[in-house]
């Protein structure tokens, strides 16, 4: 565990030498220059937070004087003042968190922030006997906030100027001498941790030797215990994490790394960066997908706090589809199948035969009959479907058909009418025909049969369609043997939708088309008249999630597309997201040796399909933030049998707890689990979660009746991206066993603990003397 307390040394490592001596006064002293910095820096708030309402004041008066110039001028002025608002009104936990101390630099120019822009000290910045002065100190935090001589009191965390807050390390520290991590909550400075980046060097502050506070952030950071919701990592983010998130937007930023990496922390504070660096361009929306409902309710804070959110929707891939919200799991077998590839092509046969099914409660149409002209005409079966194939030849969406499936029908009639032939002037033929398809068109008898014959179909109704085994067994003739259609067919008919339902239901959207609908006249407000005014203005009432819903509904297309568990997407979900990027740029984050989809080859081309030509920019993630080095030491083995060969990501910590290991007696887990649960509950702060087979989920929640909110149950796929402060893994031979990919959701399960991990072991897990299943057994 990292230390509690604080240290303090010179910059040459030795200890300092205070006025007054103690290591705690030197902390003291050291809190209460921030504090300081920190009440400049909100009294200078306060200040723009009365310009700013003065500013939204003065503007709502303009309005109404209504000219085209006092409203371009409120225009402005109300876009100046939503961001001030919406960014200041925010109680930011911690609103200014990090500091660096900079030797002097290369060159002497300041960038737009005010800071100097260069990386490389002076020479002659360092003196021959190693000593230095800082001649540059930065206070880094969530929005850049400027004093009345437009010199920087913080730095935005994004901006060039923070860059070496998270770039500098003692390899390579730049100017950096010493970068501090600033702990406060609401105005109130709590602590400082310091990291030396120049430990080489005696440096000098305003002529005093500079003091080093505490362990290193990033440790104080790793050692808090989880809550139910993910924090932001802004104030700790490490150097290769800070080259994903800053890395040019263009085209397709391919990220992988092993659990606890920081994948999904990175991709969030990527959407924010990304947002900072070019707000217009993301304003057609940034979409980020994840595996699951718990991981969307774990990380949709995080955004908020780092003062992001409008732009910004987070989704599950079981509610892409508007109205939807799909939590069921198929059973592995049945997933295979309709995540395939494959499947495509039963879609499209289901698609084209579900126009012959007759409509809920209607017989099916046999005959077409009409009076026009006088004359009774009629369409038999036959000539129907004649009709019927030809309308459908080629593969456009079948709901898009119809108008060429009734001018057929109309030129059927008009043949049968033989008024083509009593005319020989093509002029006047021209303007029967036109008078006879009008009066064909509005009688009822071929309205009603039109609706009958070709009805517009729903994905929900054709989905539904396929629930029938027989029929389905026919569209899906040479694609699917008829135990796989049993097995979809059957899945079809339980209540409630699966994720990759949902997947299917989107293909056919694509498959069927949406016929264009008269549009709603809508009312003109003359504010929507105002750039960018949606963004800006403070909207505390939507949640993330009604903000979500909202932009899925504005939207089919992103501007970018950030795809988290990238390893898990199955070939029909990776079309479904494609459509939703065809002109974006991306982000997809993955581990492969996590995924859950038994055929990783299918899904990386799916995937290179969805994400086209574009160029790609590959990164790695090397270092495990969030196990320590005991559990993944013991994942590592999973590791190996899952994917012989792939490198574990590095454990930056150790607490000295090793893994734990119980046998439950015969055929009786759950006492077991309860009672590991329990001891795990008294020795951490945070969270405890109890992962156990998909089809234990609900059993497994039984379990924990009682234990309270801080214990969770999970079904293995659902342990996705999570993290509690301590695991209990049930049966690890269940969870192995479930799949064809059992083994790398096993890995997915074993490394979700950032403290301590217990396995409770059943008969299928033969364990030994010491209760170590056989499948962890060296
Ligand atoms: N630079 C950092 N500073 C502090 N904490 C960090 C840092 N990077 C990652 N973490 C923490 O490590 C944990 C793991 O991060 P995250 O969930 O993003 O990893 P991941 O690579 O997505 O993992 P998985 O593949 O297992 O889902 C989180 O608690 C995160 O806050």
């Amino acid at each position: 565990m990292p230390r509690e307390g604080v240290t303090s040394r010179t910059v040459d490592g030795c200890p300092a030498q205070h006025e007054g001596g103690s290591v705690a006064d030197a902390r003291d002293r050291e809190i209460s220059v921030e504090q300081e910095h920190l009440d400049r820096v909100y009294l200078r708030l306060e200040e723009k937070i009365h310009e700013a309402e003065f500013l939204m004041h003065d503007a709502a008066q303009r309005g109404h004087v209504g000219t085209p110039g006092a409203l371009a001028e409120r225009d402005a002025q109300v876009y100046r003042a939503g961001i001030h608002l919406n960014r200041l009104n925010s109680e930011f936990e911690d609103f200014l968190f990090g500091r660096i101390d900079l030797l002097l630099g290369k060159d002497g120019k300041k960038g737009p922030d005010g800071a100097y822009t260069s990386v490389e000290p002076a020479e002659g910045a360092v003196r021959p006997d190693a000593t230095a002065d800082i001649a540059e100190t930065l206070h880094i935090g969530r929005i850049g906030v400027l004093d009345e001589d437009f010199a920087p009191l913080v730095i935005d965390w994004r901006a060039p100027a923070a860059a070496p807050f998270y770039r500098s390390t003692p390899v390579d520290p730049g100017r950096v001498v010493r970068r501090r991590v600033i702990r406060s909550k609401g105005r109130r400075v709590l602590g400082v941790e310091d990291d030396l980046m120049r430990p080489e060097l005696t440096a000098y502050l305003d002529g005093e030797p500079l003091s080093v506070i505490g362990d290193g952030a990033l440790m104080a950071a790793l050692g808090r215990s989880r809550g139910h919701t993910m924090r932001d990592i802004v104030s700790s983010i490490q150097a290769e994490q800070d080259r994903v998130i800053r890395a040019p937007a263009a085209s397709v930023t391919h990220v992988e790394g092993g659990p606890g990496t920081g994948k999904t922390a990175v991709a969030l504070h990527r959407a924010a960066y990304l947002l900072y660096q070019d707000r217009r361009r993301y304003a057609g929306g940034i979409l980020i997908v994840s595996p699951t409902p718990l991981l969307v309710a774990y990380t949709e804070g995080v955004l908020p706090s780092l003062g992001e959110e409008g732009q910004v929707a987070i989704r599950a891939v079981g509610s892409l589809v508007d109205g939807v919200e799909a939590s069921l799991y198929d059973e592995p077998a049945t997933a295979r199948i309709k995540g395939s590839s494959r499947f495509l092509k039963v879609l499209r046969k289901a698609a084209r035969g579900s126009l012959e099914l007759p409509a809920e409660g209607a017989a099916r149409p046999e005959r077409l009959r009409v009076v026009a002209f006088g004359r009774r005409l009629e369409l038999e079966r036959d000539a129907l479907d004649r009709i019927r194939r030809t309308a459908l030849g080629g593969t456009a969406p079948v709901n898009l058909l119809r108008p060429r499936a009734r001018k057929l029908l109309l030129d059927a009639l008009w043949e049968q009418s033989g008024a083509a032939a009593r005319h020989s002037d093509p002029e006047l033929a021209a303007e029967l025909r036109s008078g006879f398809d009008e009066d064909v068109r509005d009688e009822d008898a071929f309205i009603d049969f039109m609706d009958a014959w070709w009805p517009e179909l729903t994905p929900r109704g054709v989905l539904s369609a396929m629930a029938d085994e027989r029929r389905l067994g026919r569209w899906a003739r040479r694609v699917l043997n008829p135990g796989e259609v049993r097995r979809v067919a059957r899945s079809l008919r339980r209540d409630g939708l699966s994720v990759h339902d949902v997947a299917l239901l989107d293909e056919l959207t694509a498959v069927l088309g949406t016929p264009p609908r008269p549009r709603k006249p809508r009312e003109l407000d003359p504010l929507d008249q105002l750039t960018g005014l949606e963004e800006l203005m403070p909207v505390r009432e939507e949640t993330q999630r009604e903000r979500a819903e909202r932009l899925a509904q504005e939207r089919t297309e992103y501007a970018h597309v950030i795809v988290d568990e990238a390893q898990d997407l199955t070939p029909m979900q990776w079309r479904m997201i494609g459509r939703r990027g065809r002109h974006a740029t991306w982000t997809v984050v993955g581990d492969p040796a996590q995924s859950s989809w038994s055929d990783p080859d299918e899904a990386a081309e799916a995937r290179e399909e969805a994400l086209g030509t574009r160029p790609r920019r590959r990164f790695e993630l090397t270092v495990n933030y969030r196990n320590p080095a005991e559990i993944a030491e013991l994942a590592s083995k999973v590791l190996a049998l899952a994917m012989p060969g792939s490198q574990p990501p590095k454990a930056v910590r150790s607490t000295g707890v090793r893994p734990h290991f119980t046998v439950a007696s015969a055929g009786d887990l759950g006492p077991a689990v309860r009672e590991e649960t329990r001891r795990l509950l008294d020795r951490v702060d945070g969270t405890v979660g109890v992962v156990a087979a998909m089809r234990r989920r609900g059993e497994a929640a039984g379990w924990l009746e009682g234990l309270g909110p801080r214990a969770v149950a999970l079904g293995s796929l659902e342990a996705k991206g999570l993290e509690y402060d301590a695991t209990v893994v049930v049966s690890p031979a269940e969870i192995a066993d479930e799949s064809p990919a059992g083994l790398r959701v096993l890995y997915v399960a074993l490394t979700r603990a950032t403290q301590e991990l217990t396995l409770v072991s059943g008969e299928r897990d033969a364990p030994d003397a010491d209760g170590v299943p056989d499948l962890l057994r060296d």
